[in-house]
C-alpha cells in the first residue's frame, strides 16, 4: 500500500544511498577560513579604489571644492592635520605612506590627495600592506582532545576473549565457533565501555542517567564491526517484548548486508530478530517482516534492524504500526560518510520517530521518553529509556563542527589516531584533525606512469608478477567499464568489474565470486572502496590516482585487514606526484616507496594489447549491444 505513494521519495533516497562516496575533503581550519576573510575583505578594498578612481576621474579637480568657501576648506585642512596627530590614524596612514607599491599602482590618488585634502567623510583606503594573520588554533573540546587510545597494532595488542569480562557465556561459544579466539584492540577497549555504559540494565543509564555517546576512530580492516555487534546483541539478550531495540544504518546495501550478516551469525540461536531494510526486498515484503497487525494494534518483528537510511526514512513514514519508540542504540557506521549525508535529515526524522509520543504513553507508563534536556524535579523522577549513539570510522572527522550535526550527548572518543612518538593525540591539535591511521601490515607504492602506459602496467602485475586477488580502483564508471572490456580484449586473465550499472543482485553475485577466488582482478569504482570486506584481497592497485585522503585510505583499506599483510599500489602521473604525495605526508603517513618498472618489462605485451586495442576499436564502431552490458568473463 505505501509502497506506491512513497516511491518518489524512495528513488531519490534510494540513489543517495547507492552513490559511491565521493569523499569531500575535511577542511576545517579557522585558518583559512580567516585568510578567506582578509581575501574578501582586500577584494572588496580593491573594488571601492576602482570605484573611487572613476568618481574621482569624474569630478575634475572638484569644482565643488573650488566654489566652497575658502574658511571652510581650512577648516577641513585643520581637522586633517589634528587627525595625523591622534595616534591610532597616524599608524594607518604610515601604513599607507610605507607601501610604495600602492603608491605606484595609484599615482592618480597620490597626486590628487596633494592637491586637495580629502573631504572630512572622504574614506581612507588602505590595507594593501601583506600583514602576517596570526594563525588561529583550533581549541577542541575536551572528549577531542584527550580521547582514549586504542593501539594500532593489532598483533601485538590482541586480548584473549575470556580476559574481557562480562561476556556472556552464549556468545563465547559463537566466538568460538567463529574462530575469534582474541579480541584486537578496538574491541578489547570498546566492548567493556558499551557493557559498562548499560550495567544497571539496558532499559535505563547507568544510575539513571543518560550514558555517554561513543565514537570509535580506528583503522580499516581493525574489527569495529565486532566491536559493536558483540555488546548490543549481549545486551538485548535480556530483553522480554521484541521491539526495535538498536538499529544501524550504513551508507550502502552491501555494507547494510555485509553488517546484516554479522549480527545474523551472533544472534542466531538466542532468540533476537536480525531485519534487513535496504530496498533488497520489494517495500511490502520489507513491511511484512518488520512488523505484524494483532487485534489491539500492532507487534514489532525486529529486534536489530540494519538499514540504509532512504529505506529506513521511508518506513517511518510510511510502514503502519513501524516504532522506534523503544530504540535503545544507534549505530551510525562510516559515520564520517553518513555525516556528509546528512543533508538527507534521516537523523532528524529518526530521532523524531524514537521520540514521537504515543496513544499509549502517558503517566501510567513506567518508562518516559523524551529528549535529553537539562534535568528537572519532573523528569528525574521518572525513568528514560536512553538513547546511545555509536559512531564507528576509519576516518572520522574531529571537525566540531560536523560532529555537531550529531547531537552527541557527552561523547567519549576512542582512537588510533595518535603520534607514535609521544603517544599524545593533543600534540597538535590541528594536525591531528588530517591525520589518519593505516593498517599496520600494509606496504604502500607509487608506480610512475604515463596515460599510455597505464593498462600495460596493470596486465604486467597480473600476467608477470602473478598478483592474485586484486582489486583495481578507478575514478569513474567509464574508465571501469573501458579496462574491464580492454583487459577482456586481451585475454588471460579472469576480471570483472564492478560499479553502481551492476543490479544489487549482480554486485552481490560479482563479490561473492571475487571472495571465492574465482575472479582475479575487479575493476571497481568508489562503490566498493569502503567497509566491503573481501577476505584474502592480496593487493590493491590504483588505477587512478584518488582525489582525496579519505578515499586512498578506505580504497586500500581492502587489503591488509584484520592484521594481515597487503600491498597497495598508486599509478601517478608525473603532474600528479608530487600533490598526491603530499597529500599522503599530511596524512601522516609513511613514505611511498617508487616501484619503477622498466619499459622492456612492458615490451613483451605490447603486441597483443595492440590486437586488444584494435579488437576493441572495432566493437565500438560496429556498436556491440554487449558493450553496454557490464558481466564477468571467464576466459
Ligand atoms: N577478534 C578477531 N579475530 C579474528 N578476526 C577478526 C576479529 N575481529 C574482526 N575480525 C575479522 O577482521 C576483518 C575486518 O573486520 P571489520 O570488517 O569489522 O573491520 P572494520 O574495522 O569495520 O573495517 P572497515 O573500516 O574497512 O569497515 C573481518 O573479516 C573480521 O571477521
Amino acid at each position: 500500500m505505501g509502497q506506491q505513494a512513497g516511491s518518489d521519495s524512495k528513488e531519490t533516497l534510494e540513489e543517495a544511498d547507492l552513490a559511491p562516496a565521493g569523499e569531500a575533503e575535511d577542511d576545517y581550519t579557522p585558518a583559512k577560513a580567516k585568510r578567506k576573510e582578509n581575501r574578501k575583505k582586500s577584494t572588496t578594498l580593491q573594488k571601492r579604489i576602482g570605484t573611487d578612481l572613476e568618481e574621482n576621474s569624474g569630478q575634475p579637480e572638484s569644482k565643488s571644492n573650488l566654489k566652497r568657501p575658502q574658511d571652510e576648506r581650512r577648516n577641513e585642512k585643520d581637522s586633517a592635520t589634528a587627525g595625523e596627530q591622534d595616534g591610532s590614524e597616524t599608524e594607518e596612514k604610515k601604513e599607507i605612506e610605507g607601501d610604495e607599491n600602492i603608491e605606484k599602482m595609484t599615482p592618480v590618488i597620490a597626486l590628487k590627495e596633494k592637491a586637495t585634502p580629502p573631504p572630512s567623510n572622504f574614506m581612507v583606503l588602505g590595507g594593501h600592506c601583506r600583514k602576517t594573520v596570526q594563525k588561529v588554533q583550533p581549541i577542541l573540546p575536551q572528549w577531542l582532545a584527550q580521547p582514549k587510545l586504542v593501539h594500532k597494532r593489532i598483533k601485538e595488542n590482541t586480548v584473549p576473549v575470556q580476559d574481557i569480562p562480562g561476556i556472556h557465556p552464549k556468545l563465547l561459544k559463537k566466538l568460538e565457533a567463529n574462530e575469534v579466539e582474541s579480541f584486537f584492540p578496538v574491541q578489547a577497549e570498546v566492548i567493556p565501555a558499551i557493557l559498562e555504559s548499560a550495567s544497571g540494565g539496558f532499559l535505563v543509564g547507568r544510575g539513571g542517567y543518560q550514558p555517554s555517546d561513543i565514537c570509535v576512530s580506528a583503522p580499516t580492516g581493525s574489527g569495529k564491526t565486532l566491536a559493536f555487534v558483540i555488546p548490543v546483541v549481549q545486551l538485548l539478550l535480556e530483553r522480554v517484548v521484541c521491539q526495535v531495540r538498536a538499529l544501524a544504518i550504513l551508507p550502502t546495501k552491501e555494507l547494510a548486508q555485509q553488517v546484516g550478516k554479522v549480527f545474523n551469525i551472533y544472534t542466531d540461536g538466542m532468540g533476537l530478530k536480525v531485519v534487513l531494510v535496504t530496498g533488497q526486498k520489494s517495500f511490502a515484503k520489507e513491511q511484512e517482516i518488520l512488523v505484524q497487525k494483532t487485534l489491539t494494534g500492532y507487534r514489532s518483528l525486529a529486534d536489530i534492524i540494519v538499514a540504509t537510511p532512504g529505506r529506513l526514512v521511508y518506513h517511518i513514514e510510511q510502514t503502519p504500526g513501524f516504532s522506534l519508540r523503544h530504540l535503545r542504540f544507534l549505530i551510525i557506521d562510516e559515520a564520517d560518510r553518513m555525516i556528509d549525508g546528512m543533508h538527507q535529515d534521516w537523523l532528524r526524522r529518526v530521532v523524531k520517530a524514537v521520540y514521537q509520543v504515543e496513544d499509549d504513553s502517558g503517566p501510567k507508563m513506567l518508562f518516559q521518553r523524551t529528549e535529553p534536556g537539562p534535568i528537572t524535579a519532573a523528569s528525574a523522577c521518572c525513568l528514560q529509556i536512553p538513547l546511545q549513539k555509536l559512531l564507528f570510522s576509519a576516518t572520522l572527522t574531529r571537525n566540531p563542527e560536523k560532529l555537531q550535526q550529531l547531537g552527541l550527548y557527552q561523547p567519549r572518543l576512542f582512537t588510533s589516531v595518535y603520534s607514535e612518538k609521544r603517544g599524545n593525540p593533543a600534540e597538535n591539535e590541528q594536525d591531528a584533525e588530517k591525520k589518519y591511521t593505516l593498517p599496520e601490515g600494509l606496504s604502500q607504492f607509487y608506480v610512475p606512469c604515463t596515460l599510455n602506459s597505464k593498462p600495460l602496467l596493470l596486465l604486467h602485475f597480473i600476467l608477470r608478477m602473478k598478483f592474485t586477488r586484486v582489486l583495481c580502483f578507478t575514478n569513474s564508471k567509464e574508465t571501469s567499464h573501458r579496462l574491464f572490456r580492454l583487459v577482456q580484449a586481451f585475454g588471460g586473465v579472469t576480471v570483472a568489474e564492478f560499479s553502481s550499472w551492476l543490479t544489487p543482485g549482480e554486485r552481490q553475485r560479482t563479490l561473492k565470486e571475487f571472495e571465492q577466488g574465482k575472479i582475479q582482478l575487479l575493476i571497481s569504482t568508489d562503490a566498493t572502496a569502503r567497509g566491503i570486506d573481501i577476505k584474502g584481497v592480496k593487493s590493491v592497485i590504483n588505477y587512478d590516482a584518488p582525489q582525496f585522503i579519505r578515499s586512498y585510505i578506505h580504497r586500500v583499506g581492502r587489503t591488509a585487514r584484520a592484521g594481515k599483510a597487503g600491498l597497495a599500489f598508486t599509478m601517478l602521473l608525473k603532474v600528479q606526484e608530487r600533490k598526491f604525495l603530499q597529500m599522503l605526508r599530511d596524512a601522516g603517513s609513511q613514505e611511498l616507496e617508487r616501484q619503477l618498472v622498466k619499459s622492456e618489462n612492458l615490451k613483451p605485451l605490447l603486441q597483443k594489447y595492440e590486437e586488444a586495442l584494435s579488437k576493441l576499436q572495432e566493437i565500438v564502431k560496429h556498436c556491440h549491444p554487449s558493450l553496454l552490458e557490464p558481466k564477468v568473463q571467464h576466459p
